[in-house]
């Protein structure tokens, strides 16, 4: 502040000359030097005083803004160019946020497996996530209680479970594809984009949360779902609290999605006959007992299922949408898909159960490779609690900062991955996570044995006590609408393969995402 009141002293009598001209011109004149003082000062404060303990800076013109429009453009184009200018670790200000990023497999480690007390994931996502998901659970509430909630999900989500699972995601495919004014007549285009998230919602709600939830996506209920995924935006999570005409909706569809379980909860308990089959996760979650005693209320469960909607429908959206687009893009693999269909399964092929998922190898290796390259989350952060020390360099990162990891760089790179940029499902006949698998070390956070995921380059359900507890539903619901796809359709693509679109926080085809089918003939 002292040195910027000496810096300012010289213009003193320039600024009383100014304040004479008409006041838009002086605004504007005004306003004009205070933006390249700013730019000035903020250029030389990166050449001047370079902190050799912090992670280089990002250079960057503009003080706030910093690098947000090139990391949002691109995210990993941003991160490989500033990877070979500054290393693994540097710093880039993203609306006034010093961000850290973390690369390769030493960053993934980290950021994953950091100490609670050296970092927290709530105070990055709870603005964003609470007035969606609702209070009490997730990041509105102590990180134990966060593991025991997903200790509750994951031990719901069994082998009997996904069997039954299994044939309910066909059906709903199915009847989707014959009902749908998308796919009349034996061949005709289709937007992706208009198409999956339908396809997503159903099957994941007619599964993970029952027939009471599917039947009221024809109504009304679907409706609030919309207005609710409308607040799940990134300008929440950069500017939290803005009473937008979006965000009073988000409130008040909150509202009434949590009324909705509740009412379900209440009318199961009166009558438990009324819904027979008990293998979706409201059952699951009824009725049960934190550690301490503490009863997991009604509330929470409806939080918990909101949460499981919102976190299960954009990940395996995105994920299903490049799985069609690159089958789209290689006939020949489309048509490999459907051999091994019909060498494994008999031709015509038998109703697929879920055993016969693990019996398609190059269905999971298309799974596994389209999770390669478009990981749906990007950037996965924390907000630094106390100084962390990056092993190896001199620098620690101070607890303003924020911290990133880009498991999806890693996962682009040829010194993990062979021509990384080729989509290239054989490659998993060969390759492993490119981590050490057989020396994976294992640790129980509170909600189950899991591998650490120590340092692999390749981590699309992340890692540590953060971990996806969905990774296993997600490759049934995958796996199952993927080779119902194989039998349904032929499929080209009408033109370039669509571009990532970064926008949301989520990195999904740029829409409409256009693919042209041919109904198959079996
Ligand atoms: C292709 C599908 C999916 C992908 C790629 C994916 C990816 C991820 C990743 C990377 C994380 C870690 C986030 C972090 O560390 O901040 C995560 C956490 C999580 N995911 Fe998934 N996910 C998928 C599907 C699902 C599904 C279907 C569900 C629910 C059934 C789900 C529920 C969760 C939950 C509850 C967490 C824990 C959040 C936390 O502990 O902070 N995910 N997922």
């Amino acid at each position: 502040m002292g040195v910027l009141s000496t810096l300012a002293q010289p213009l003193q009598p320039v600024l009383l000359e100014l304040s004479a001209l008409p006041t838009p011109l002086y605004v504007l004149i005004l306003g004009s030097a205070i933006l390249v003082f700013a730019v000035v000062a903020n250029v030389l404060q990166q050449i001047l005083l370079r902190d050799p303990k912090k992670p280089p800076v990002v250079f960057h013109y503009f003080p706030w803004i910093g690098s947000t429009v090139a990391y949002g453009m691109d995210p990993y184009r941003f991160f490989g160019d500033n990877q070979k200018k500054y290393g693994d670790v540097f710093t880039y200000v993203m609306l006034g946020r010093n961000m850290t990023v973390c690369l390769g497999p030493h960053g993934n480690e980290m950021v994953f497996n950091a100490k609670l007390s050296e970092v927290s994931a709530e105070e990055v996502y709870t603005n964003l996530t609470t007035p969606v998901f609702g209070e009490g659970v997730v990041y509105d509430c102590p990180n134990h209680r966060l593991m025991e909630q997903k200790k509750f999900m994951k031990f719901g989500l069994t082998t009997e479970t996904f069997r039954s699972y299994v044939p309910l995601i066909v059906e709903q495919v199915e009847d989707y594809i014959k009902k749908s004014p998308f796919f009349k007549g034996p061949k005709g285009t289709a937007s992706l984009s208009k198409i999956i998230p339908e396809i997503t919602i159903f099957t994941a709600s007619r599964t993970l949360q029952g027939k009471e939830v599917r039947d009221a996506l024809n109504g009304s209920f679907a409706a609030d779902l919309h207005d609710l995924d409308m607040g799940f935006n990134p300008m929440n999570f950069l500017m939290p609290g803005i009473p937008t005409p979006g965000n009073r909706r988000r409130d008040i569809a909150q509202r009434k999605m949590a009324r909705f379980y509740m009412d379900v909860i209440q009318r199961r308990r009166e009558d438990p006959e009324q819904s027979k089959d008990k293998s979706d996760m409201v059952w699951n979650l009824m009725d049960r007992k934190y550690k301490d005693g503490t009863p997991v209320t009604d509330r929470d469960v409806a939080h918990m299922m909101i949460a499981l909607l919102m976190a299960g429908q954009h990940t395996s959206m995105a994920t299903t949408m490049w799985i069609i687009l690159h089958l789209a893009h290689q006939p020949k693999l489309l048509e490999q898909l459907w051999q091994e269909q019909l060498s494994v399964l008999g031709n015509p092929p038998r109703p697929l159960a879920y055993e016969d998922l693990s019996r398609l190898p190059l269905h999971n290796n298309v799974i596994k490779e389209v999770l390669r390259l478009h990981p749906p989350l990007h950037s996965i952060m924390r907000k630094v609690k106390s100084p962390l020390v990056v092993r190896g360099t001199p620098y620690t990162i101070p607890s303003t900062h924020y911290v990133l990891a880009a498991p999806g760089a890693s996962a682009r790179d040829s010194r993990y991955f062979k021509n990384p940029s080729i989509f290239d499902p054989s490659r998993w006949e060969t390759q492993t996570n490119g981590a050490a698998d057989e020396n994976e070390e294992m640790h129980d956070f509170g909600f189950g044995m899991i591998s650490k995921g120590t340092q692999s380059p390749y981590l699309p359900f992340g890692a540590g006590r953060h971990r996806c507890i969905g990774e296993q539903f997600a490759n049934v619901q995958l796996g199952t609408i993927l080779a119902t796809w194989v039998r349904l359709f032929e499929m080209e693509l009408p033109g370039e393969f669509p571009e990532v679109d970064y926008t949301s926080m989520i990195a999904m085809a740029k829409a409409p995402a256009e693919v042209v089918w041919r109904k198959r003939d079996y």
